[in-house]
């Protein structure tokens, strides 16, 4: 049973801001680029880390007993006190002005910026976008928002599911298994204790999802690489993301890309082909 959702209360968390510092280590950079599938070299302080790196740094720290029955921090802190039980990441945009490097002292400025409240086809969903600012001794490094979405307990698939499109043709293509190894590995990197990406019994039990779920921003640091990848290794500009449906543990997955006249439309595709996450990438 869902408490109701009080929506004028929620939103005056909007404006509450904080800060965090943290350094970009070597160890971390090396952790992060085996998880994203590259390779772990030695990095030296002054080389570029991912270009997602922040997404690991000055994550918020709470005692066992703050923690609530996801495993991330009780809500009603610095983020507000959303009474839906199962939270998921749900999108986003970011701009890329410079990138991190090993041995950067980086702070991050995080800011509410909107709580909404939406009917969605599985049912209530509210989402409460955050606004980012990631300086490192040379500047700005990164501005950006992240949407988080809070879903109430629906038994099923969404009212009035068809049967999915044929899986769109890529120019670009990886793929890779989304073995539990590597959903852990991230979760620590990220000092995440969302129990949807490590807890199998919490996951299926409790949630009522098939099996433990990629990480949101594990798909988006996927995609960015690409993307910079195939743009002789410079990030995008403005990186604007959704995440469609989730992707599960132990199947293949594959990251993707096609050329447009202003840059890319990236996304990550299951095992069926079927995309999880979408983005467009300008440069
Ligand atoms: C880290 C971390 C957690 C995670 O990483 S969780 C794993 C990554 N995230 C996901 O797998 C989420 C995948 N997306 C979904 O499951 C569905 O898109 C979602 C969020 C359940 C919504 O599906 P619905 O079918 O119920 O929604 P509709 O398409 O009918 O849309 C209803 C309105 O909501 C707006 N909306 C939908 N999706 C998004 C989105 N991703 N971002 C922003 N807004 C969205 C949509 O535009 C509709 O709005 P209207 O104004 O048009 O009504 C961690 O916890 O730390």
């Amino acid at each position: 049973m869902t408490e109701k959702l009080d929506i004028d209360h929620l939103r005056q968390w909007i404006g509450r801001s904080t800060e965090a510092t943290d350094i970009v280590t070597a160890q971390l950079v090396m952790g992060l680029r085996a998880t994203l599938f590259q390779e772990v070299g030695e990095p030296r302080k002054g080389d570029a880390a991912p270009f997602t790196v922040h997404w690991c740094l000055a994550q918020p720290v709470f005692p066992m007993s703050m923690l609530g029955p996801d495993g991330h921090p009780t809500r009603g802190g610095f983020l507000p006190p959303v009474p839906l039980p199962r939270r998921m990441w749900a999108g986003g945009e970011i701009e890329f002005l410079q990138p991190l490097q090993v041995g950067d002292e980086s702070t991050r400025t995080s800011r509410i910026a909107d709580v909404q409240v939406k009917t969605g086809s599985t049912g209530t969903l509210c989402f409460v976008s955050v606004e980012h600012s990631i300086s490192s001794p040379r500047g700005v490094a990164i501005r950006e928002r992240q949407d988080i979405v809070y879903r109430e307990m629906t038994s099923s698939a969404p009212a009035g599911a068809k049967a999915p499109p044929p899986p769109p043709k890529a120019q670009h293509r990886e793929t890779h298994v989304s073995d539990p190894v590597l959903l852990f590995r991230y979760s620590a990197l990220t000092f995440n204790g969302h129990r949807i990406h490590y807890d199998r019994d919490y996951v299926t039990k409790v949630e009522g999802y098939p099996g433990l779920i990629f990480h949101g921003p594990l798909q988006a640091a996927l995609i960015i690489e690409l993307a910079a990848k195939l743009h002789g290794g410079e990030a995008p500009k403005k990186f604007t993301y959704r995440g469609l449906q989730p992707l599960f543990e132990g199947t293949e997955f594959s990251v993707n890309a096609n050329e447009t006249t202003d840059g890319m439309e990236l996304w990550t595709a299951n095992a069926e082909g079927q995309p999880t996450m979408k983005g467009t990438a300008v440069w």
